[in-house]
């Protein structure tokens, strides 16, 4: 079966992106992880999948699947690519849509200057809703990794984070530490973990081990967990400059109960069918 897919990414955070609003695309994870690998397959961090919105005053649907073949609730770069692969494939003529995926509805704008806006909706902090397995709701909480005690913020974008904050990313255990803190048993859905370097209150640099896909260049939500951890240690001020090995995102915050804008590229590279097995 043949399978047209668009090849995007965000900040060098890599999409398989296909159109599935005309008719249904069976994927199983096995189909997923296939397409996602990177000598086998076309290769990509996440796929992405357009459908038609199941809910009333609501564009469209979108589905997220890691490399590893499972379906996750929300992708910040996967959110941009989105919103410029429906308005260039001219699935719509909106340049602000509202999409509904595993984690509740978000609203990702197409700027006229080409970078895309998503107001990714009011970070959760509450432990058993992240979910993360506490007594406690601090802010700041120890974890034990392979030997090591970390410091680090629990925070849900819909998908969970594990933020801390480090002296240096370039020197920090992200392939190590971050397979520990990904699989670890405290976050029963696994988990992102997150490696922030405070360069000023309104500038970090990140890494991020993703949960199913591992390090990426970027991440948007782990973007989005990172500022909302320093800002509630009192780091960092919004909006927050986030240099990510793949490029820099701006995100904004203005507190507790208050939705994450986050705003940067999304890029198309090329076009492409596939057969599936
Ligand atoms: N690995 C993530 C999904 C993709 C998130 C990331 N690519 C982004 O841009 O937010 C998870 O399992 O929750």
């Amino acid at each position: 079966m043949k399978l047209r897919f668009t090849k995007m990414h965000g900040l060098g955070n890599d999409f398989v992106v296909i159109d599935a609003t005309r008719a249904p695309v069976e994927l199983t994870p096995e189909r997923v992880a296939a397409i996602a690998d990177r000598h086998f397959g076309v290769g990509c961090d996440q796929l992405l999948v357009v459908e038609p919105a199941s809910t009333p005053g609501v564009d469209f649907r979108y589905r997220i699947f890691n490399a590893d073949g499972g379906e996750v609730e929300q992708c910040g770069n996967g959110a941009r690519c989105f919103v410029r692969f429906v308005h260039d494939k001219q699935l719509t003529g909106k340049r602000e849509i509202r999409v509904e995926t595993r984690s509740g509805i978000i609203e990702p704008r197409l700027r006229d200057d080409g970078l895309v806006t998503v107001d990714m909706g009011v970070p959760v902090l509450k432990p058993a809703d992240v979910p993360f397995v506490s007594d406690s709701d601090a802010v700041v909480q120890p974890l034990e990794v392979g030997g090591d005690t970390v410091a680090i913020t629990a925070v849900s974008m819909g998908n969970p984070h594990a933020v801390q904050v480090v002296a240096d990313v370039d020197t920090a255990p992200v392939a190590a530490q971050g397979a520990l803190i990904e699989r670890h048993a405290r976050f029963p859905a696994r988990v992102n973990a997150g490696f922030m370097q405070v360069v000023d209150a309104r500038h970090i640099r990140l890494r991020v081990f993703e949960r199913g896909a591992g390090e990426t260049l970027a991440c948007g939500t782990g973007a989005c967990a990172a500022v909302v951890a320093g800002i509630l240690r009192g780091l960092l001020e919004s909006p927050v400059r986030v240099d990510t090995r793949g490029g820099t995102l701006e995100i904004a915050w203005a507190g507790e109960g208050s939705p994450v804008l986050m705003t940067g590229p999304a890029v198309t590279v090329f076009d492409g069918e596939l057969e599936l097995a």
